[in-house]
């Protein structure tokens, strides 16, 4: 579903992605774990169409980031921390224009916005002008544009960054429930407890580069640590004493 194969990306004489290659698939929550500045963005962007990679190829539910980037934004939802929304428009006005921008019809949008409606208890976002939204009903409408043509992947990026606990619960729910045969959700983030509690496998990176891709009790079997946590030090630093 997802292939990454020996992607780099450099700014200048900056290299932000050194040689990444992973495979995710289809049934899985597979995240992206990383401080600050260890590049998950810059490689989201690359497989969202939105950068491209300096060197390598990847493909997203079958399709070729570089050779074919409609199929791909086609196949691929993408949410991420520089999305606004117009400020004067509903939440059903916003994702009935995008459901037409990508040729639903109306009925077809608004059996859609009915099942968003559910799924991410939209509930008065819908009537309200983005305008007047607090953090959580912003970041609810921007994922539920993001899936609204219902796409195979879903990209998210830092996506539970602001959220009080209410809008975090919801988000974290509708991941569990979006993983299905034939899915991928991709879940960034530098929580910790975020992965453990919504992937099955996690790539975890550093500077640019990838130090791990396993499910959780395997990289704790791998690094001996007790903790998500400390197994990243582990792999970042196995000589510093709170590496276990
Ligand atoms: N347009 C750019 N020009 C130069 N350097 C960049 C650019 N975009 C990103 N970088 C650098 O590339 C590195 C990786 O950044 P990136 O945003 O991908 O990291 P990240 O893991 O998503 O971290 P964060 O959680 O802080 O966003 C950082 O050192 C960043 O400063």
């Amino acid at each position: 579903m997802l292939d990454i194969q020996n992607i780099t990306k450099t700014y200048g004489s900056y290299r932000a992605l050194s040689g990444i290659t992973l495979q995710a698939n289809g049934g899985e929550v597979f995240g992206l774990l990383g401080p600050n500045g260890a590049g998950k963005t810059t490689l989201l962007r690359i497989l969202a169409t939105l950068l491209r990679p300096s060197s390598g190829s990847a493909s997203l539910d079958g399709h070729d980031i570089t050779r074919d980037p409609e199929a791909v934004r086609r196949s691929v939802g993408v949410v991420n921390g520089g999305m606004g929304l117009p400020a004067r428009l509903t939440g059903r006005e916003v994702l009935r224009s995008f459901a037409t921008l990508y040729g639903m019809t109306r009925a077809q949008a608004d059996a859609r916005i009915a099942e968003l409606d559910n799924r991410l208890e939209l509930g008065r976002t819908l009537d309200v002008r983005a305008g007047e939204y607090s953090t959580g009903m912003k970041q609810k409408v921007v994922i539920a544009r993001a899936v609204i043509h219902d796409p195979p992947v879903l990209i998210l990026d830092e996506a539970a960054s602001g959220l009080d606990i209410f809008a975090r619960r919801t988000l974290l729910d509708f991941v569990h429930a979006t993983r299905a045969p034939g899915r991928l959700t991709v879940y960034s983030t530098h929580v910790m407890s975020e992965v453990e509690e919504v992937c099955d496998r996690v790539a975890i990176m550093h500077e640019g580069k990838l130090l791990n891709v396993s499910s959780i009790p395997e990289v704790l079997d791998r690094t001996g640590a007790a903790s998500l946590e400390r197994a990243f030090f582990a792999l970042v630093r196995p000589e510093a004493p709170h590496a276990r």
